[in-house]
């Protein structure tokens, strides 16, 4: 059964319309979460809302307990997150307003927790197709349904911030090839992976961030400015994914994103420590049964 996961990032602190809606804590072995998680039914599909950086915009990238999040979305049964971001666009093509349902990222953040696994309990899960291609496809259709200006495909730059990037560094990623790039995604999609959850991002240009000769660098009021927009299409969207994703959705994720744990755990299980494994129950139940 599809649980929809939805992470709202800047702009995106609740979701309207939602039957049965209540707010809720999950508690986690990682921590808390970003704050309440909001429970609802959207045209028959369970939802599950986190405002990624809590009601009131509490949380910076880095602060923002990635594990938590997506360890208690584990726990509550979400098979799918679709992760709405703001992003700084670094391409002339796609202009404040425009999504990118990204499909590759370049992780260049350094000060968070990235991963269930570690010592006492080593696994390396792929990261090669980072996001869930049927799901992007399913986010996609609808936009283009909708009539919202979105590019299937692109590249995001995780980095740390909460600074935005220096000219230097803005038009290196360009020199790389990124279209977009913001402070949240990473490691997000890497623990939705370990988590077996599927996961896409749809992200919402706001800006050209510093490098754009015609245009000032990236301030938070800028932002802001075109974030209410892109919030209301957003919400649009999730309302039309909802029962799409209610219809079509045969298991296994043909994607494989439902089994990314399959030949990952490296740790011999004698070896494995009690005490970490004991944590994963959720994110890694599944295979800990098996072996
Ligand atoms: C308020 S602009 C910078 C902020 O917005 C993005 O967050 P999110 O992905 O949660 O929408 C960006 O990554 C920064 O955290
Ligand atoms: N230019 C930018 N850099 C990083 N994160 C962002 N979020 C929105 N715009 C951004």
């Amino acid at each position: 059964m599809t649980v929809l996961g939805i992470m709202g990032g800047s702009g995106v602190y609740d979701i309207a319309g939602l039957k049965d809606a209540k707010w809720q804590r999950i508690a986690s072995p990682f921590g808390e979460t970003s704050d309440e998680f909001l429970f609802g039914v959207l045209d028959g599909l369970d939802v599950v809302f986190v405002p990624r950086h809590g009601r009131g915009h509490r949380h910076s990238p880095t602060s923002i307990n990635y594990r938590a999040n997506i360890d208690a979305l584990k726990r509550i049964g979400v098979t799918d997150i679709l992760s709405l971001s703001a992003c700084g666009s670094l391409r002339e093509d796609l202009p404040p307003g425009y999504f990118v349902v990204v499909d590759q990222f370049i992780d260049r953040t350094f000060a968070r927790d990235k991963s269930f696994f570690g010592e006492g309990f080593v696994a390396h899960v792929s990261m090669a197709h980072p996001t869930c291609n049927r799901l992007a496809h399913a986010v996609h259709d609808c936009a283009r349904q909708a009539g919202f200006p979105i590019k299937f495909g692109g590249t995001y730059l995780a980095m740390e911030g909460p600074q935005f990037s220096s000219l230097a560094e803005s038009r290196l990623y360009r020199s790389w090839g990124c279209d977009v790039i913001g402070m949240t995604n990473m490691p997000e999609a890497k623990l939705a992976r370990e988590a077996e959850i599927c996961y896409v991002t749809v992200a919402m240009v706001t800006d050209f961030d510093c490098w754009h000769p015609d245009h000032d660098h990236v301030q938070v009021a800028d932002i802001v400015r075109v974030l209410l927009d892109n919030a209301e299409k957003a919400k649009t969207l999730v309302t039309m994914v909802a029962p799409l994703l209610k219809e079509s959705r045969p298991t296994p994720c043909p994607h494989g994103c439902d089994r990314a744990l399959e030949h990952a755990l490296i740790t011999a299980p004698a070896a494995r420590s009690a005490e970490v494994a004991k944590k994963l129950d959720a994110v890694a139940g599944r295979v800990l049964k098996a072996s």
